[in-house]
C-alpha cells in the first residue's frame, strides 16, 4: 500500500486499510506519547460536548505537537494525505484535528457517522491502531457498514494499520474490546460556517 494505492481506493469505494503504515517501532513510540492524562470521552464539539457512556466508552487525549517528537512526525504524515488528497479530489481538506483513544476491557463505540450535528465540517477519517499482537479473541473490531446499513467490512485494531474512510459516507462501530485497544482517530476537515458561528480549528 502507498498514498497512490490509497487514493486510488477512495476514488473507487471511499474507504481503505493501509497495513503496516507504521513500524512496529513506531508505533511503540507514539503510544508513549499518550500520557495518563486521558479524560472520558465526549460526543460534540464545543458547548454541546455531553459525556454519553452509553454511545460510548472510551478514554481520549488530544493530539498536540508538544506530546512529542513521534507525534510530531505523525501529524506531518497525515499532512502529506491531505495535501495529496486535495490535489487529487480538490476537497479543500483545511485542518486535521486528532486524539488518542483508549478502550479499556468492555468499552465500545456504538454505531455512528462522524460528520454529523456540530461536526459537519469532517469529510476524511483516519484510524491508526497502536496495539501489539491482537488476536480474534481480543474483539474490539471496527465494522464499516453504508448508508443502506450494508455491512462492509470487520477490521481487527492491529498495530500500524491505518483505515481511512470519507466521514459522510460510512456509518461504523467500535465492538466490545476484550482488552486494552488504543488508537488514534483523526479528521481532515474543511472551514465552514453554522448558525452565524465560524466553526474552524478551536
Ligand atoms: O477506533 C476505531 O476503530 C474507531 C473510532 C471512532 O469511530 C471514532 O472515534 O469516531
Ligand atoms: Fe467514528
Amino acid at each position: 500500500m502507498n498514498i497512490t494505492e490509497l487514493l486510488e481506493q477512495i476514488a473507487d469505494k471511499g474507504w481503505c486499510v493501509w497495513d503496516d503504515f507504521l513500524t512496529p517501532e513506531a508505533v511503540q513510540q507514539l503510544r508513549t506519547c499518550f500520557g495518563d492524562n486521558a479524560q472520558q470521552a465526549r460526543i460534540g464539539r464545543h458547548e454541546n460536548r455531553q459525556a454519553e457512556t452509553t454511545i460510548r466508552s472510551d478514554k481520549i487525549s488530544w493530539l498536540e505537537p508538544e506530546m512529542g517528537e513521534p507525534v510530531q512526525h505523525y501529524l506531518m504524515q497525515m499532512e502529506s494525505i491531505q495535501r495529496a488528497v486535495n490535489r487529487e479530489f480538490y476537497l479543500g481538506l483545511f485542518e486535521y484535528e486528532a486524539h488518542f483513544a483508549c478502550y479499556e476491557k468492555g468499552a465500545f463505540y456504538k454505531k455512528h457517522l462522524d460528520a454529523f450535528k456540530e461536526n459537519v465540517t469532517r469529510r476524511l477519517t483516519t484510524v491508526l491502531y497502536l496495539n501489539e499482537d491482537w488476536t480474534t479473541e481480543d474483539g474490539g473490531e471496527l465494522v464499516i457498514y453504508d448508508l443502506k446499513d450494508n455491512e462492509l467490512a470487520t477490521i481487527a485494531p492491529k498495530g500500524g494499520r491505518l483505515v481511512v474512510f470519507l466521514s459522510e459516507q460510512f456509518p461504523h462501530e467500535v465492538l466490545p474490546t476484550n482488552k486494552e485497544r488504543v488508537s488514534i482517530a483523526g479528521w481532515f476537515r474543511v472551514n465552514g460556517v453554522r448558525d452565524n458561528f465560524l466553526d474552524i480549528a478551536s
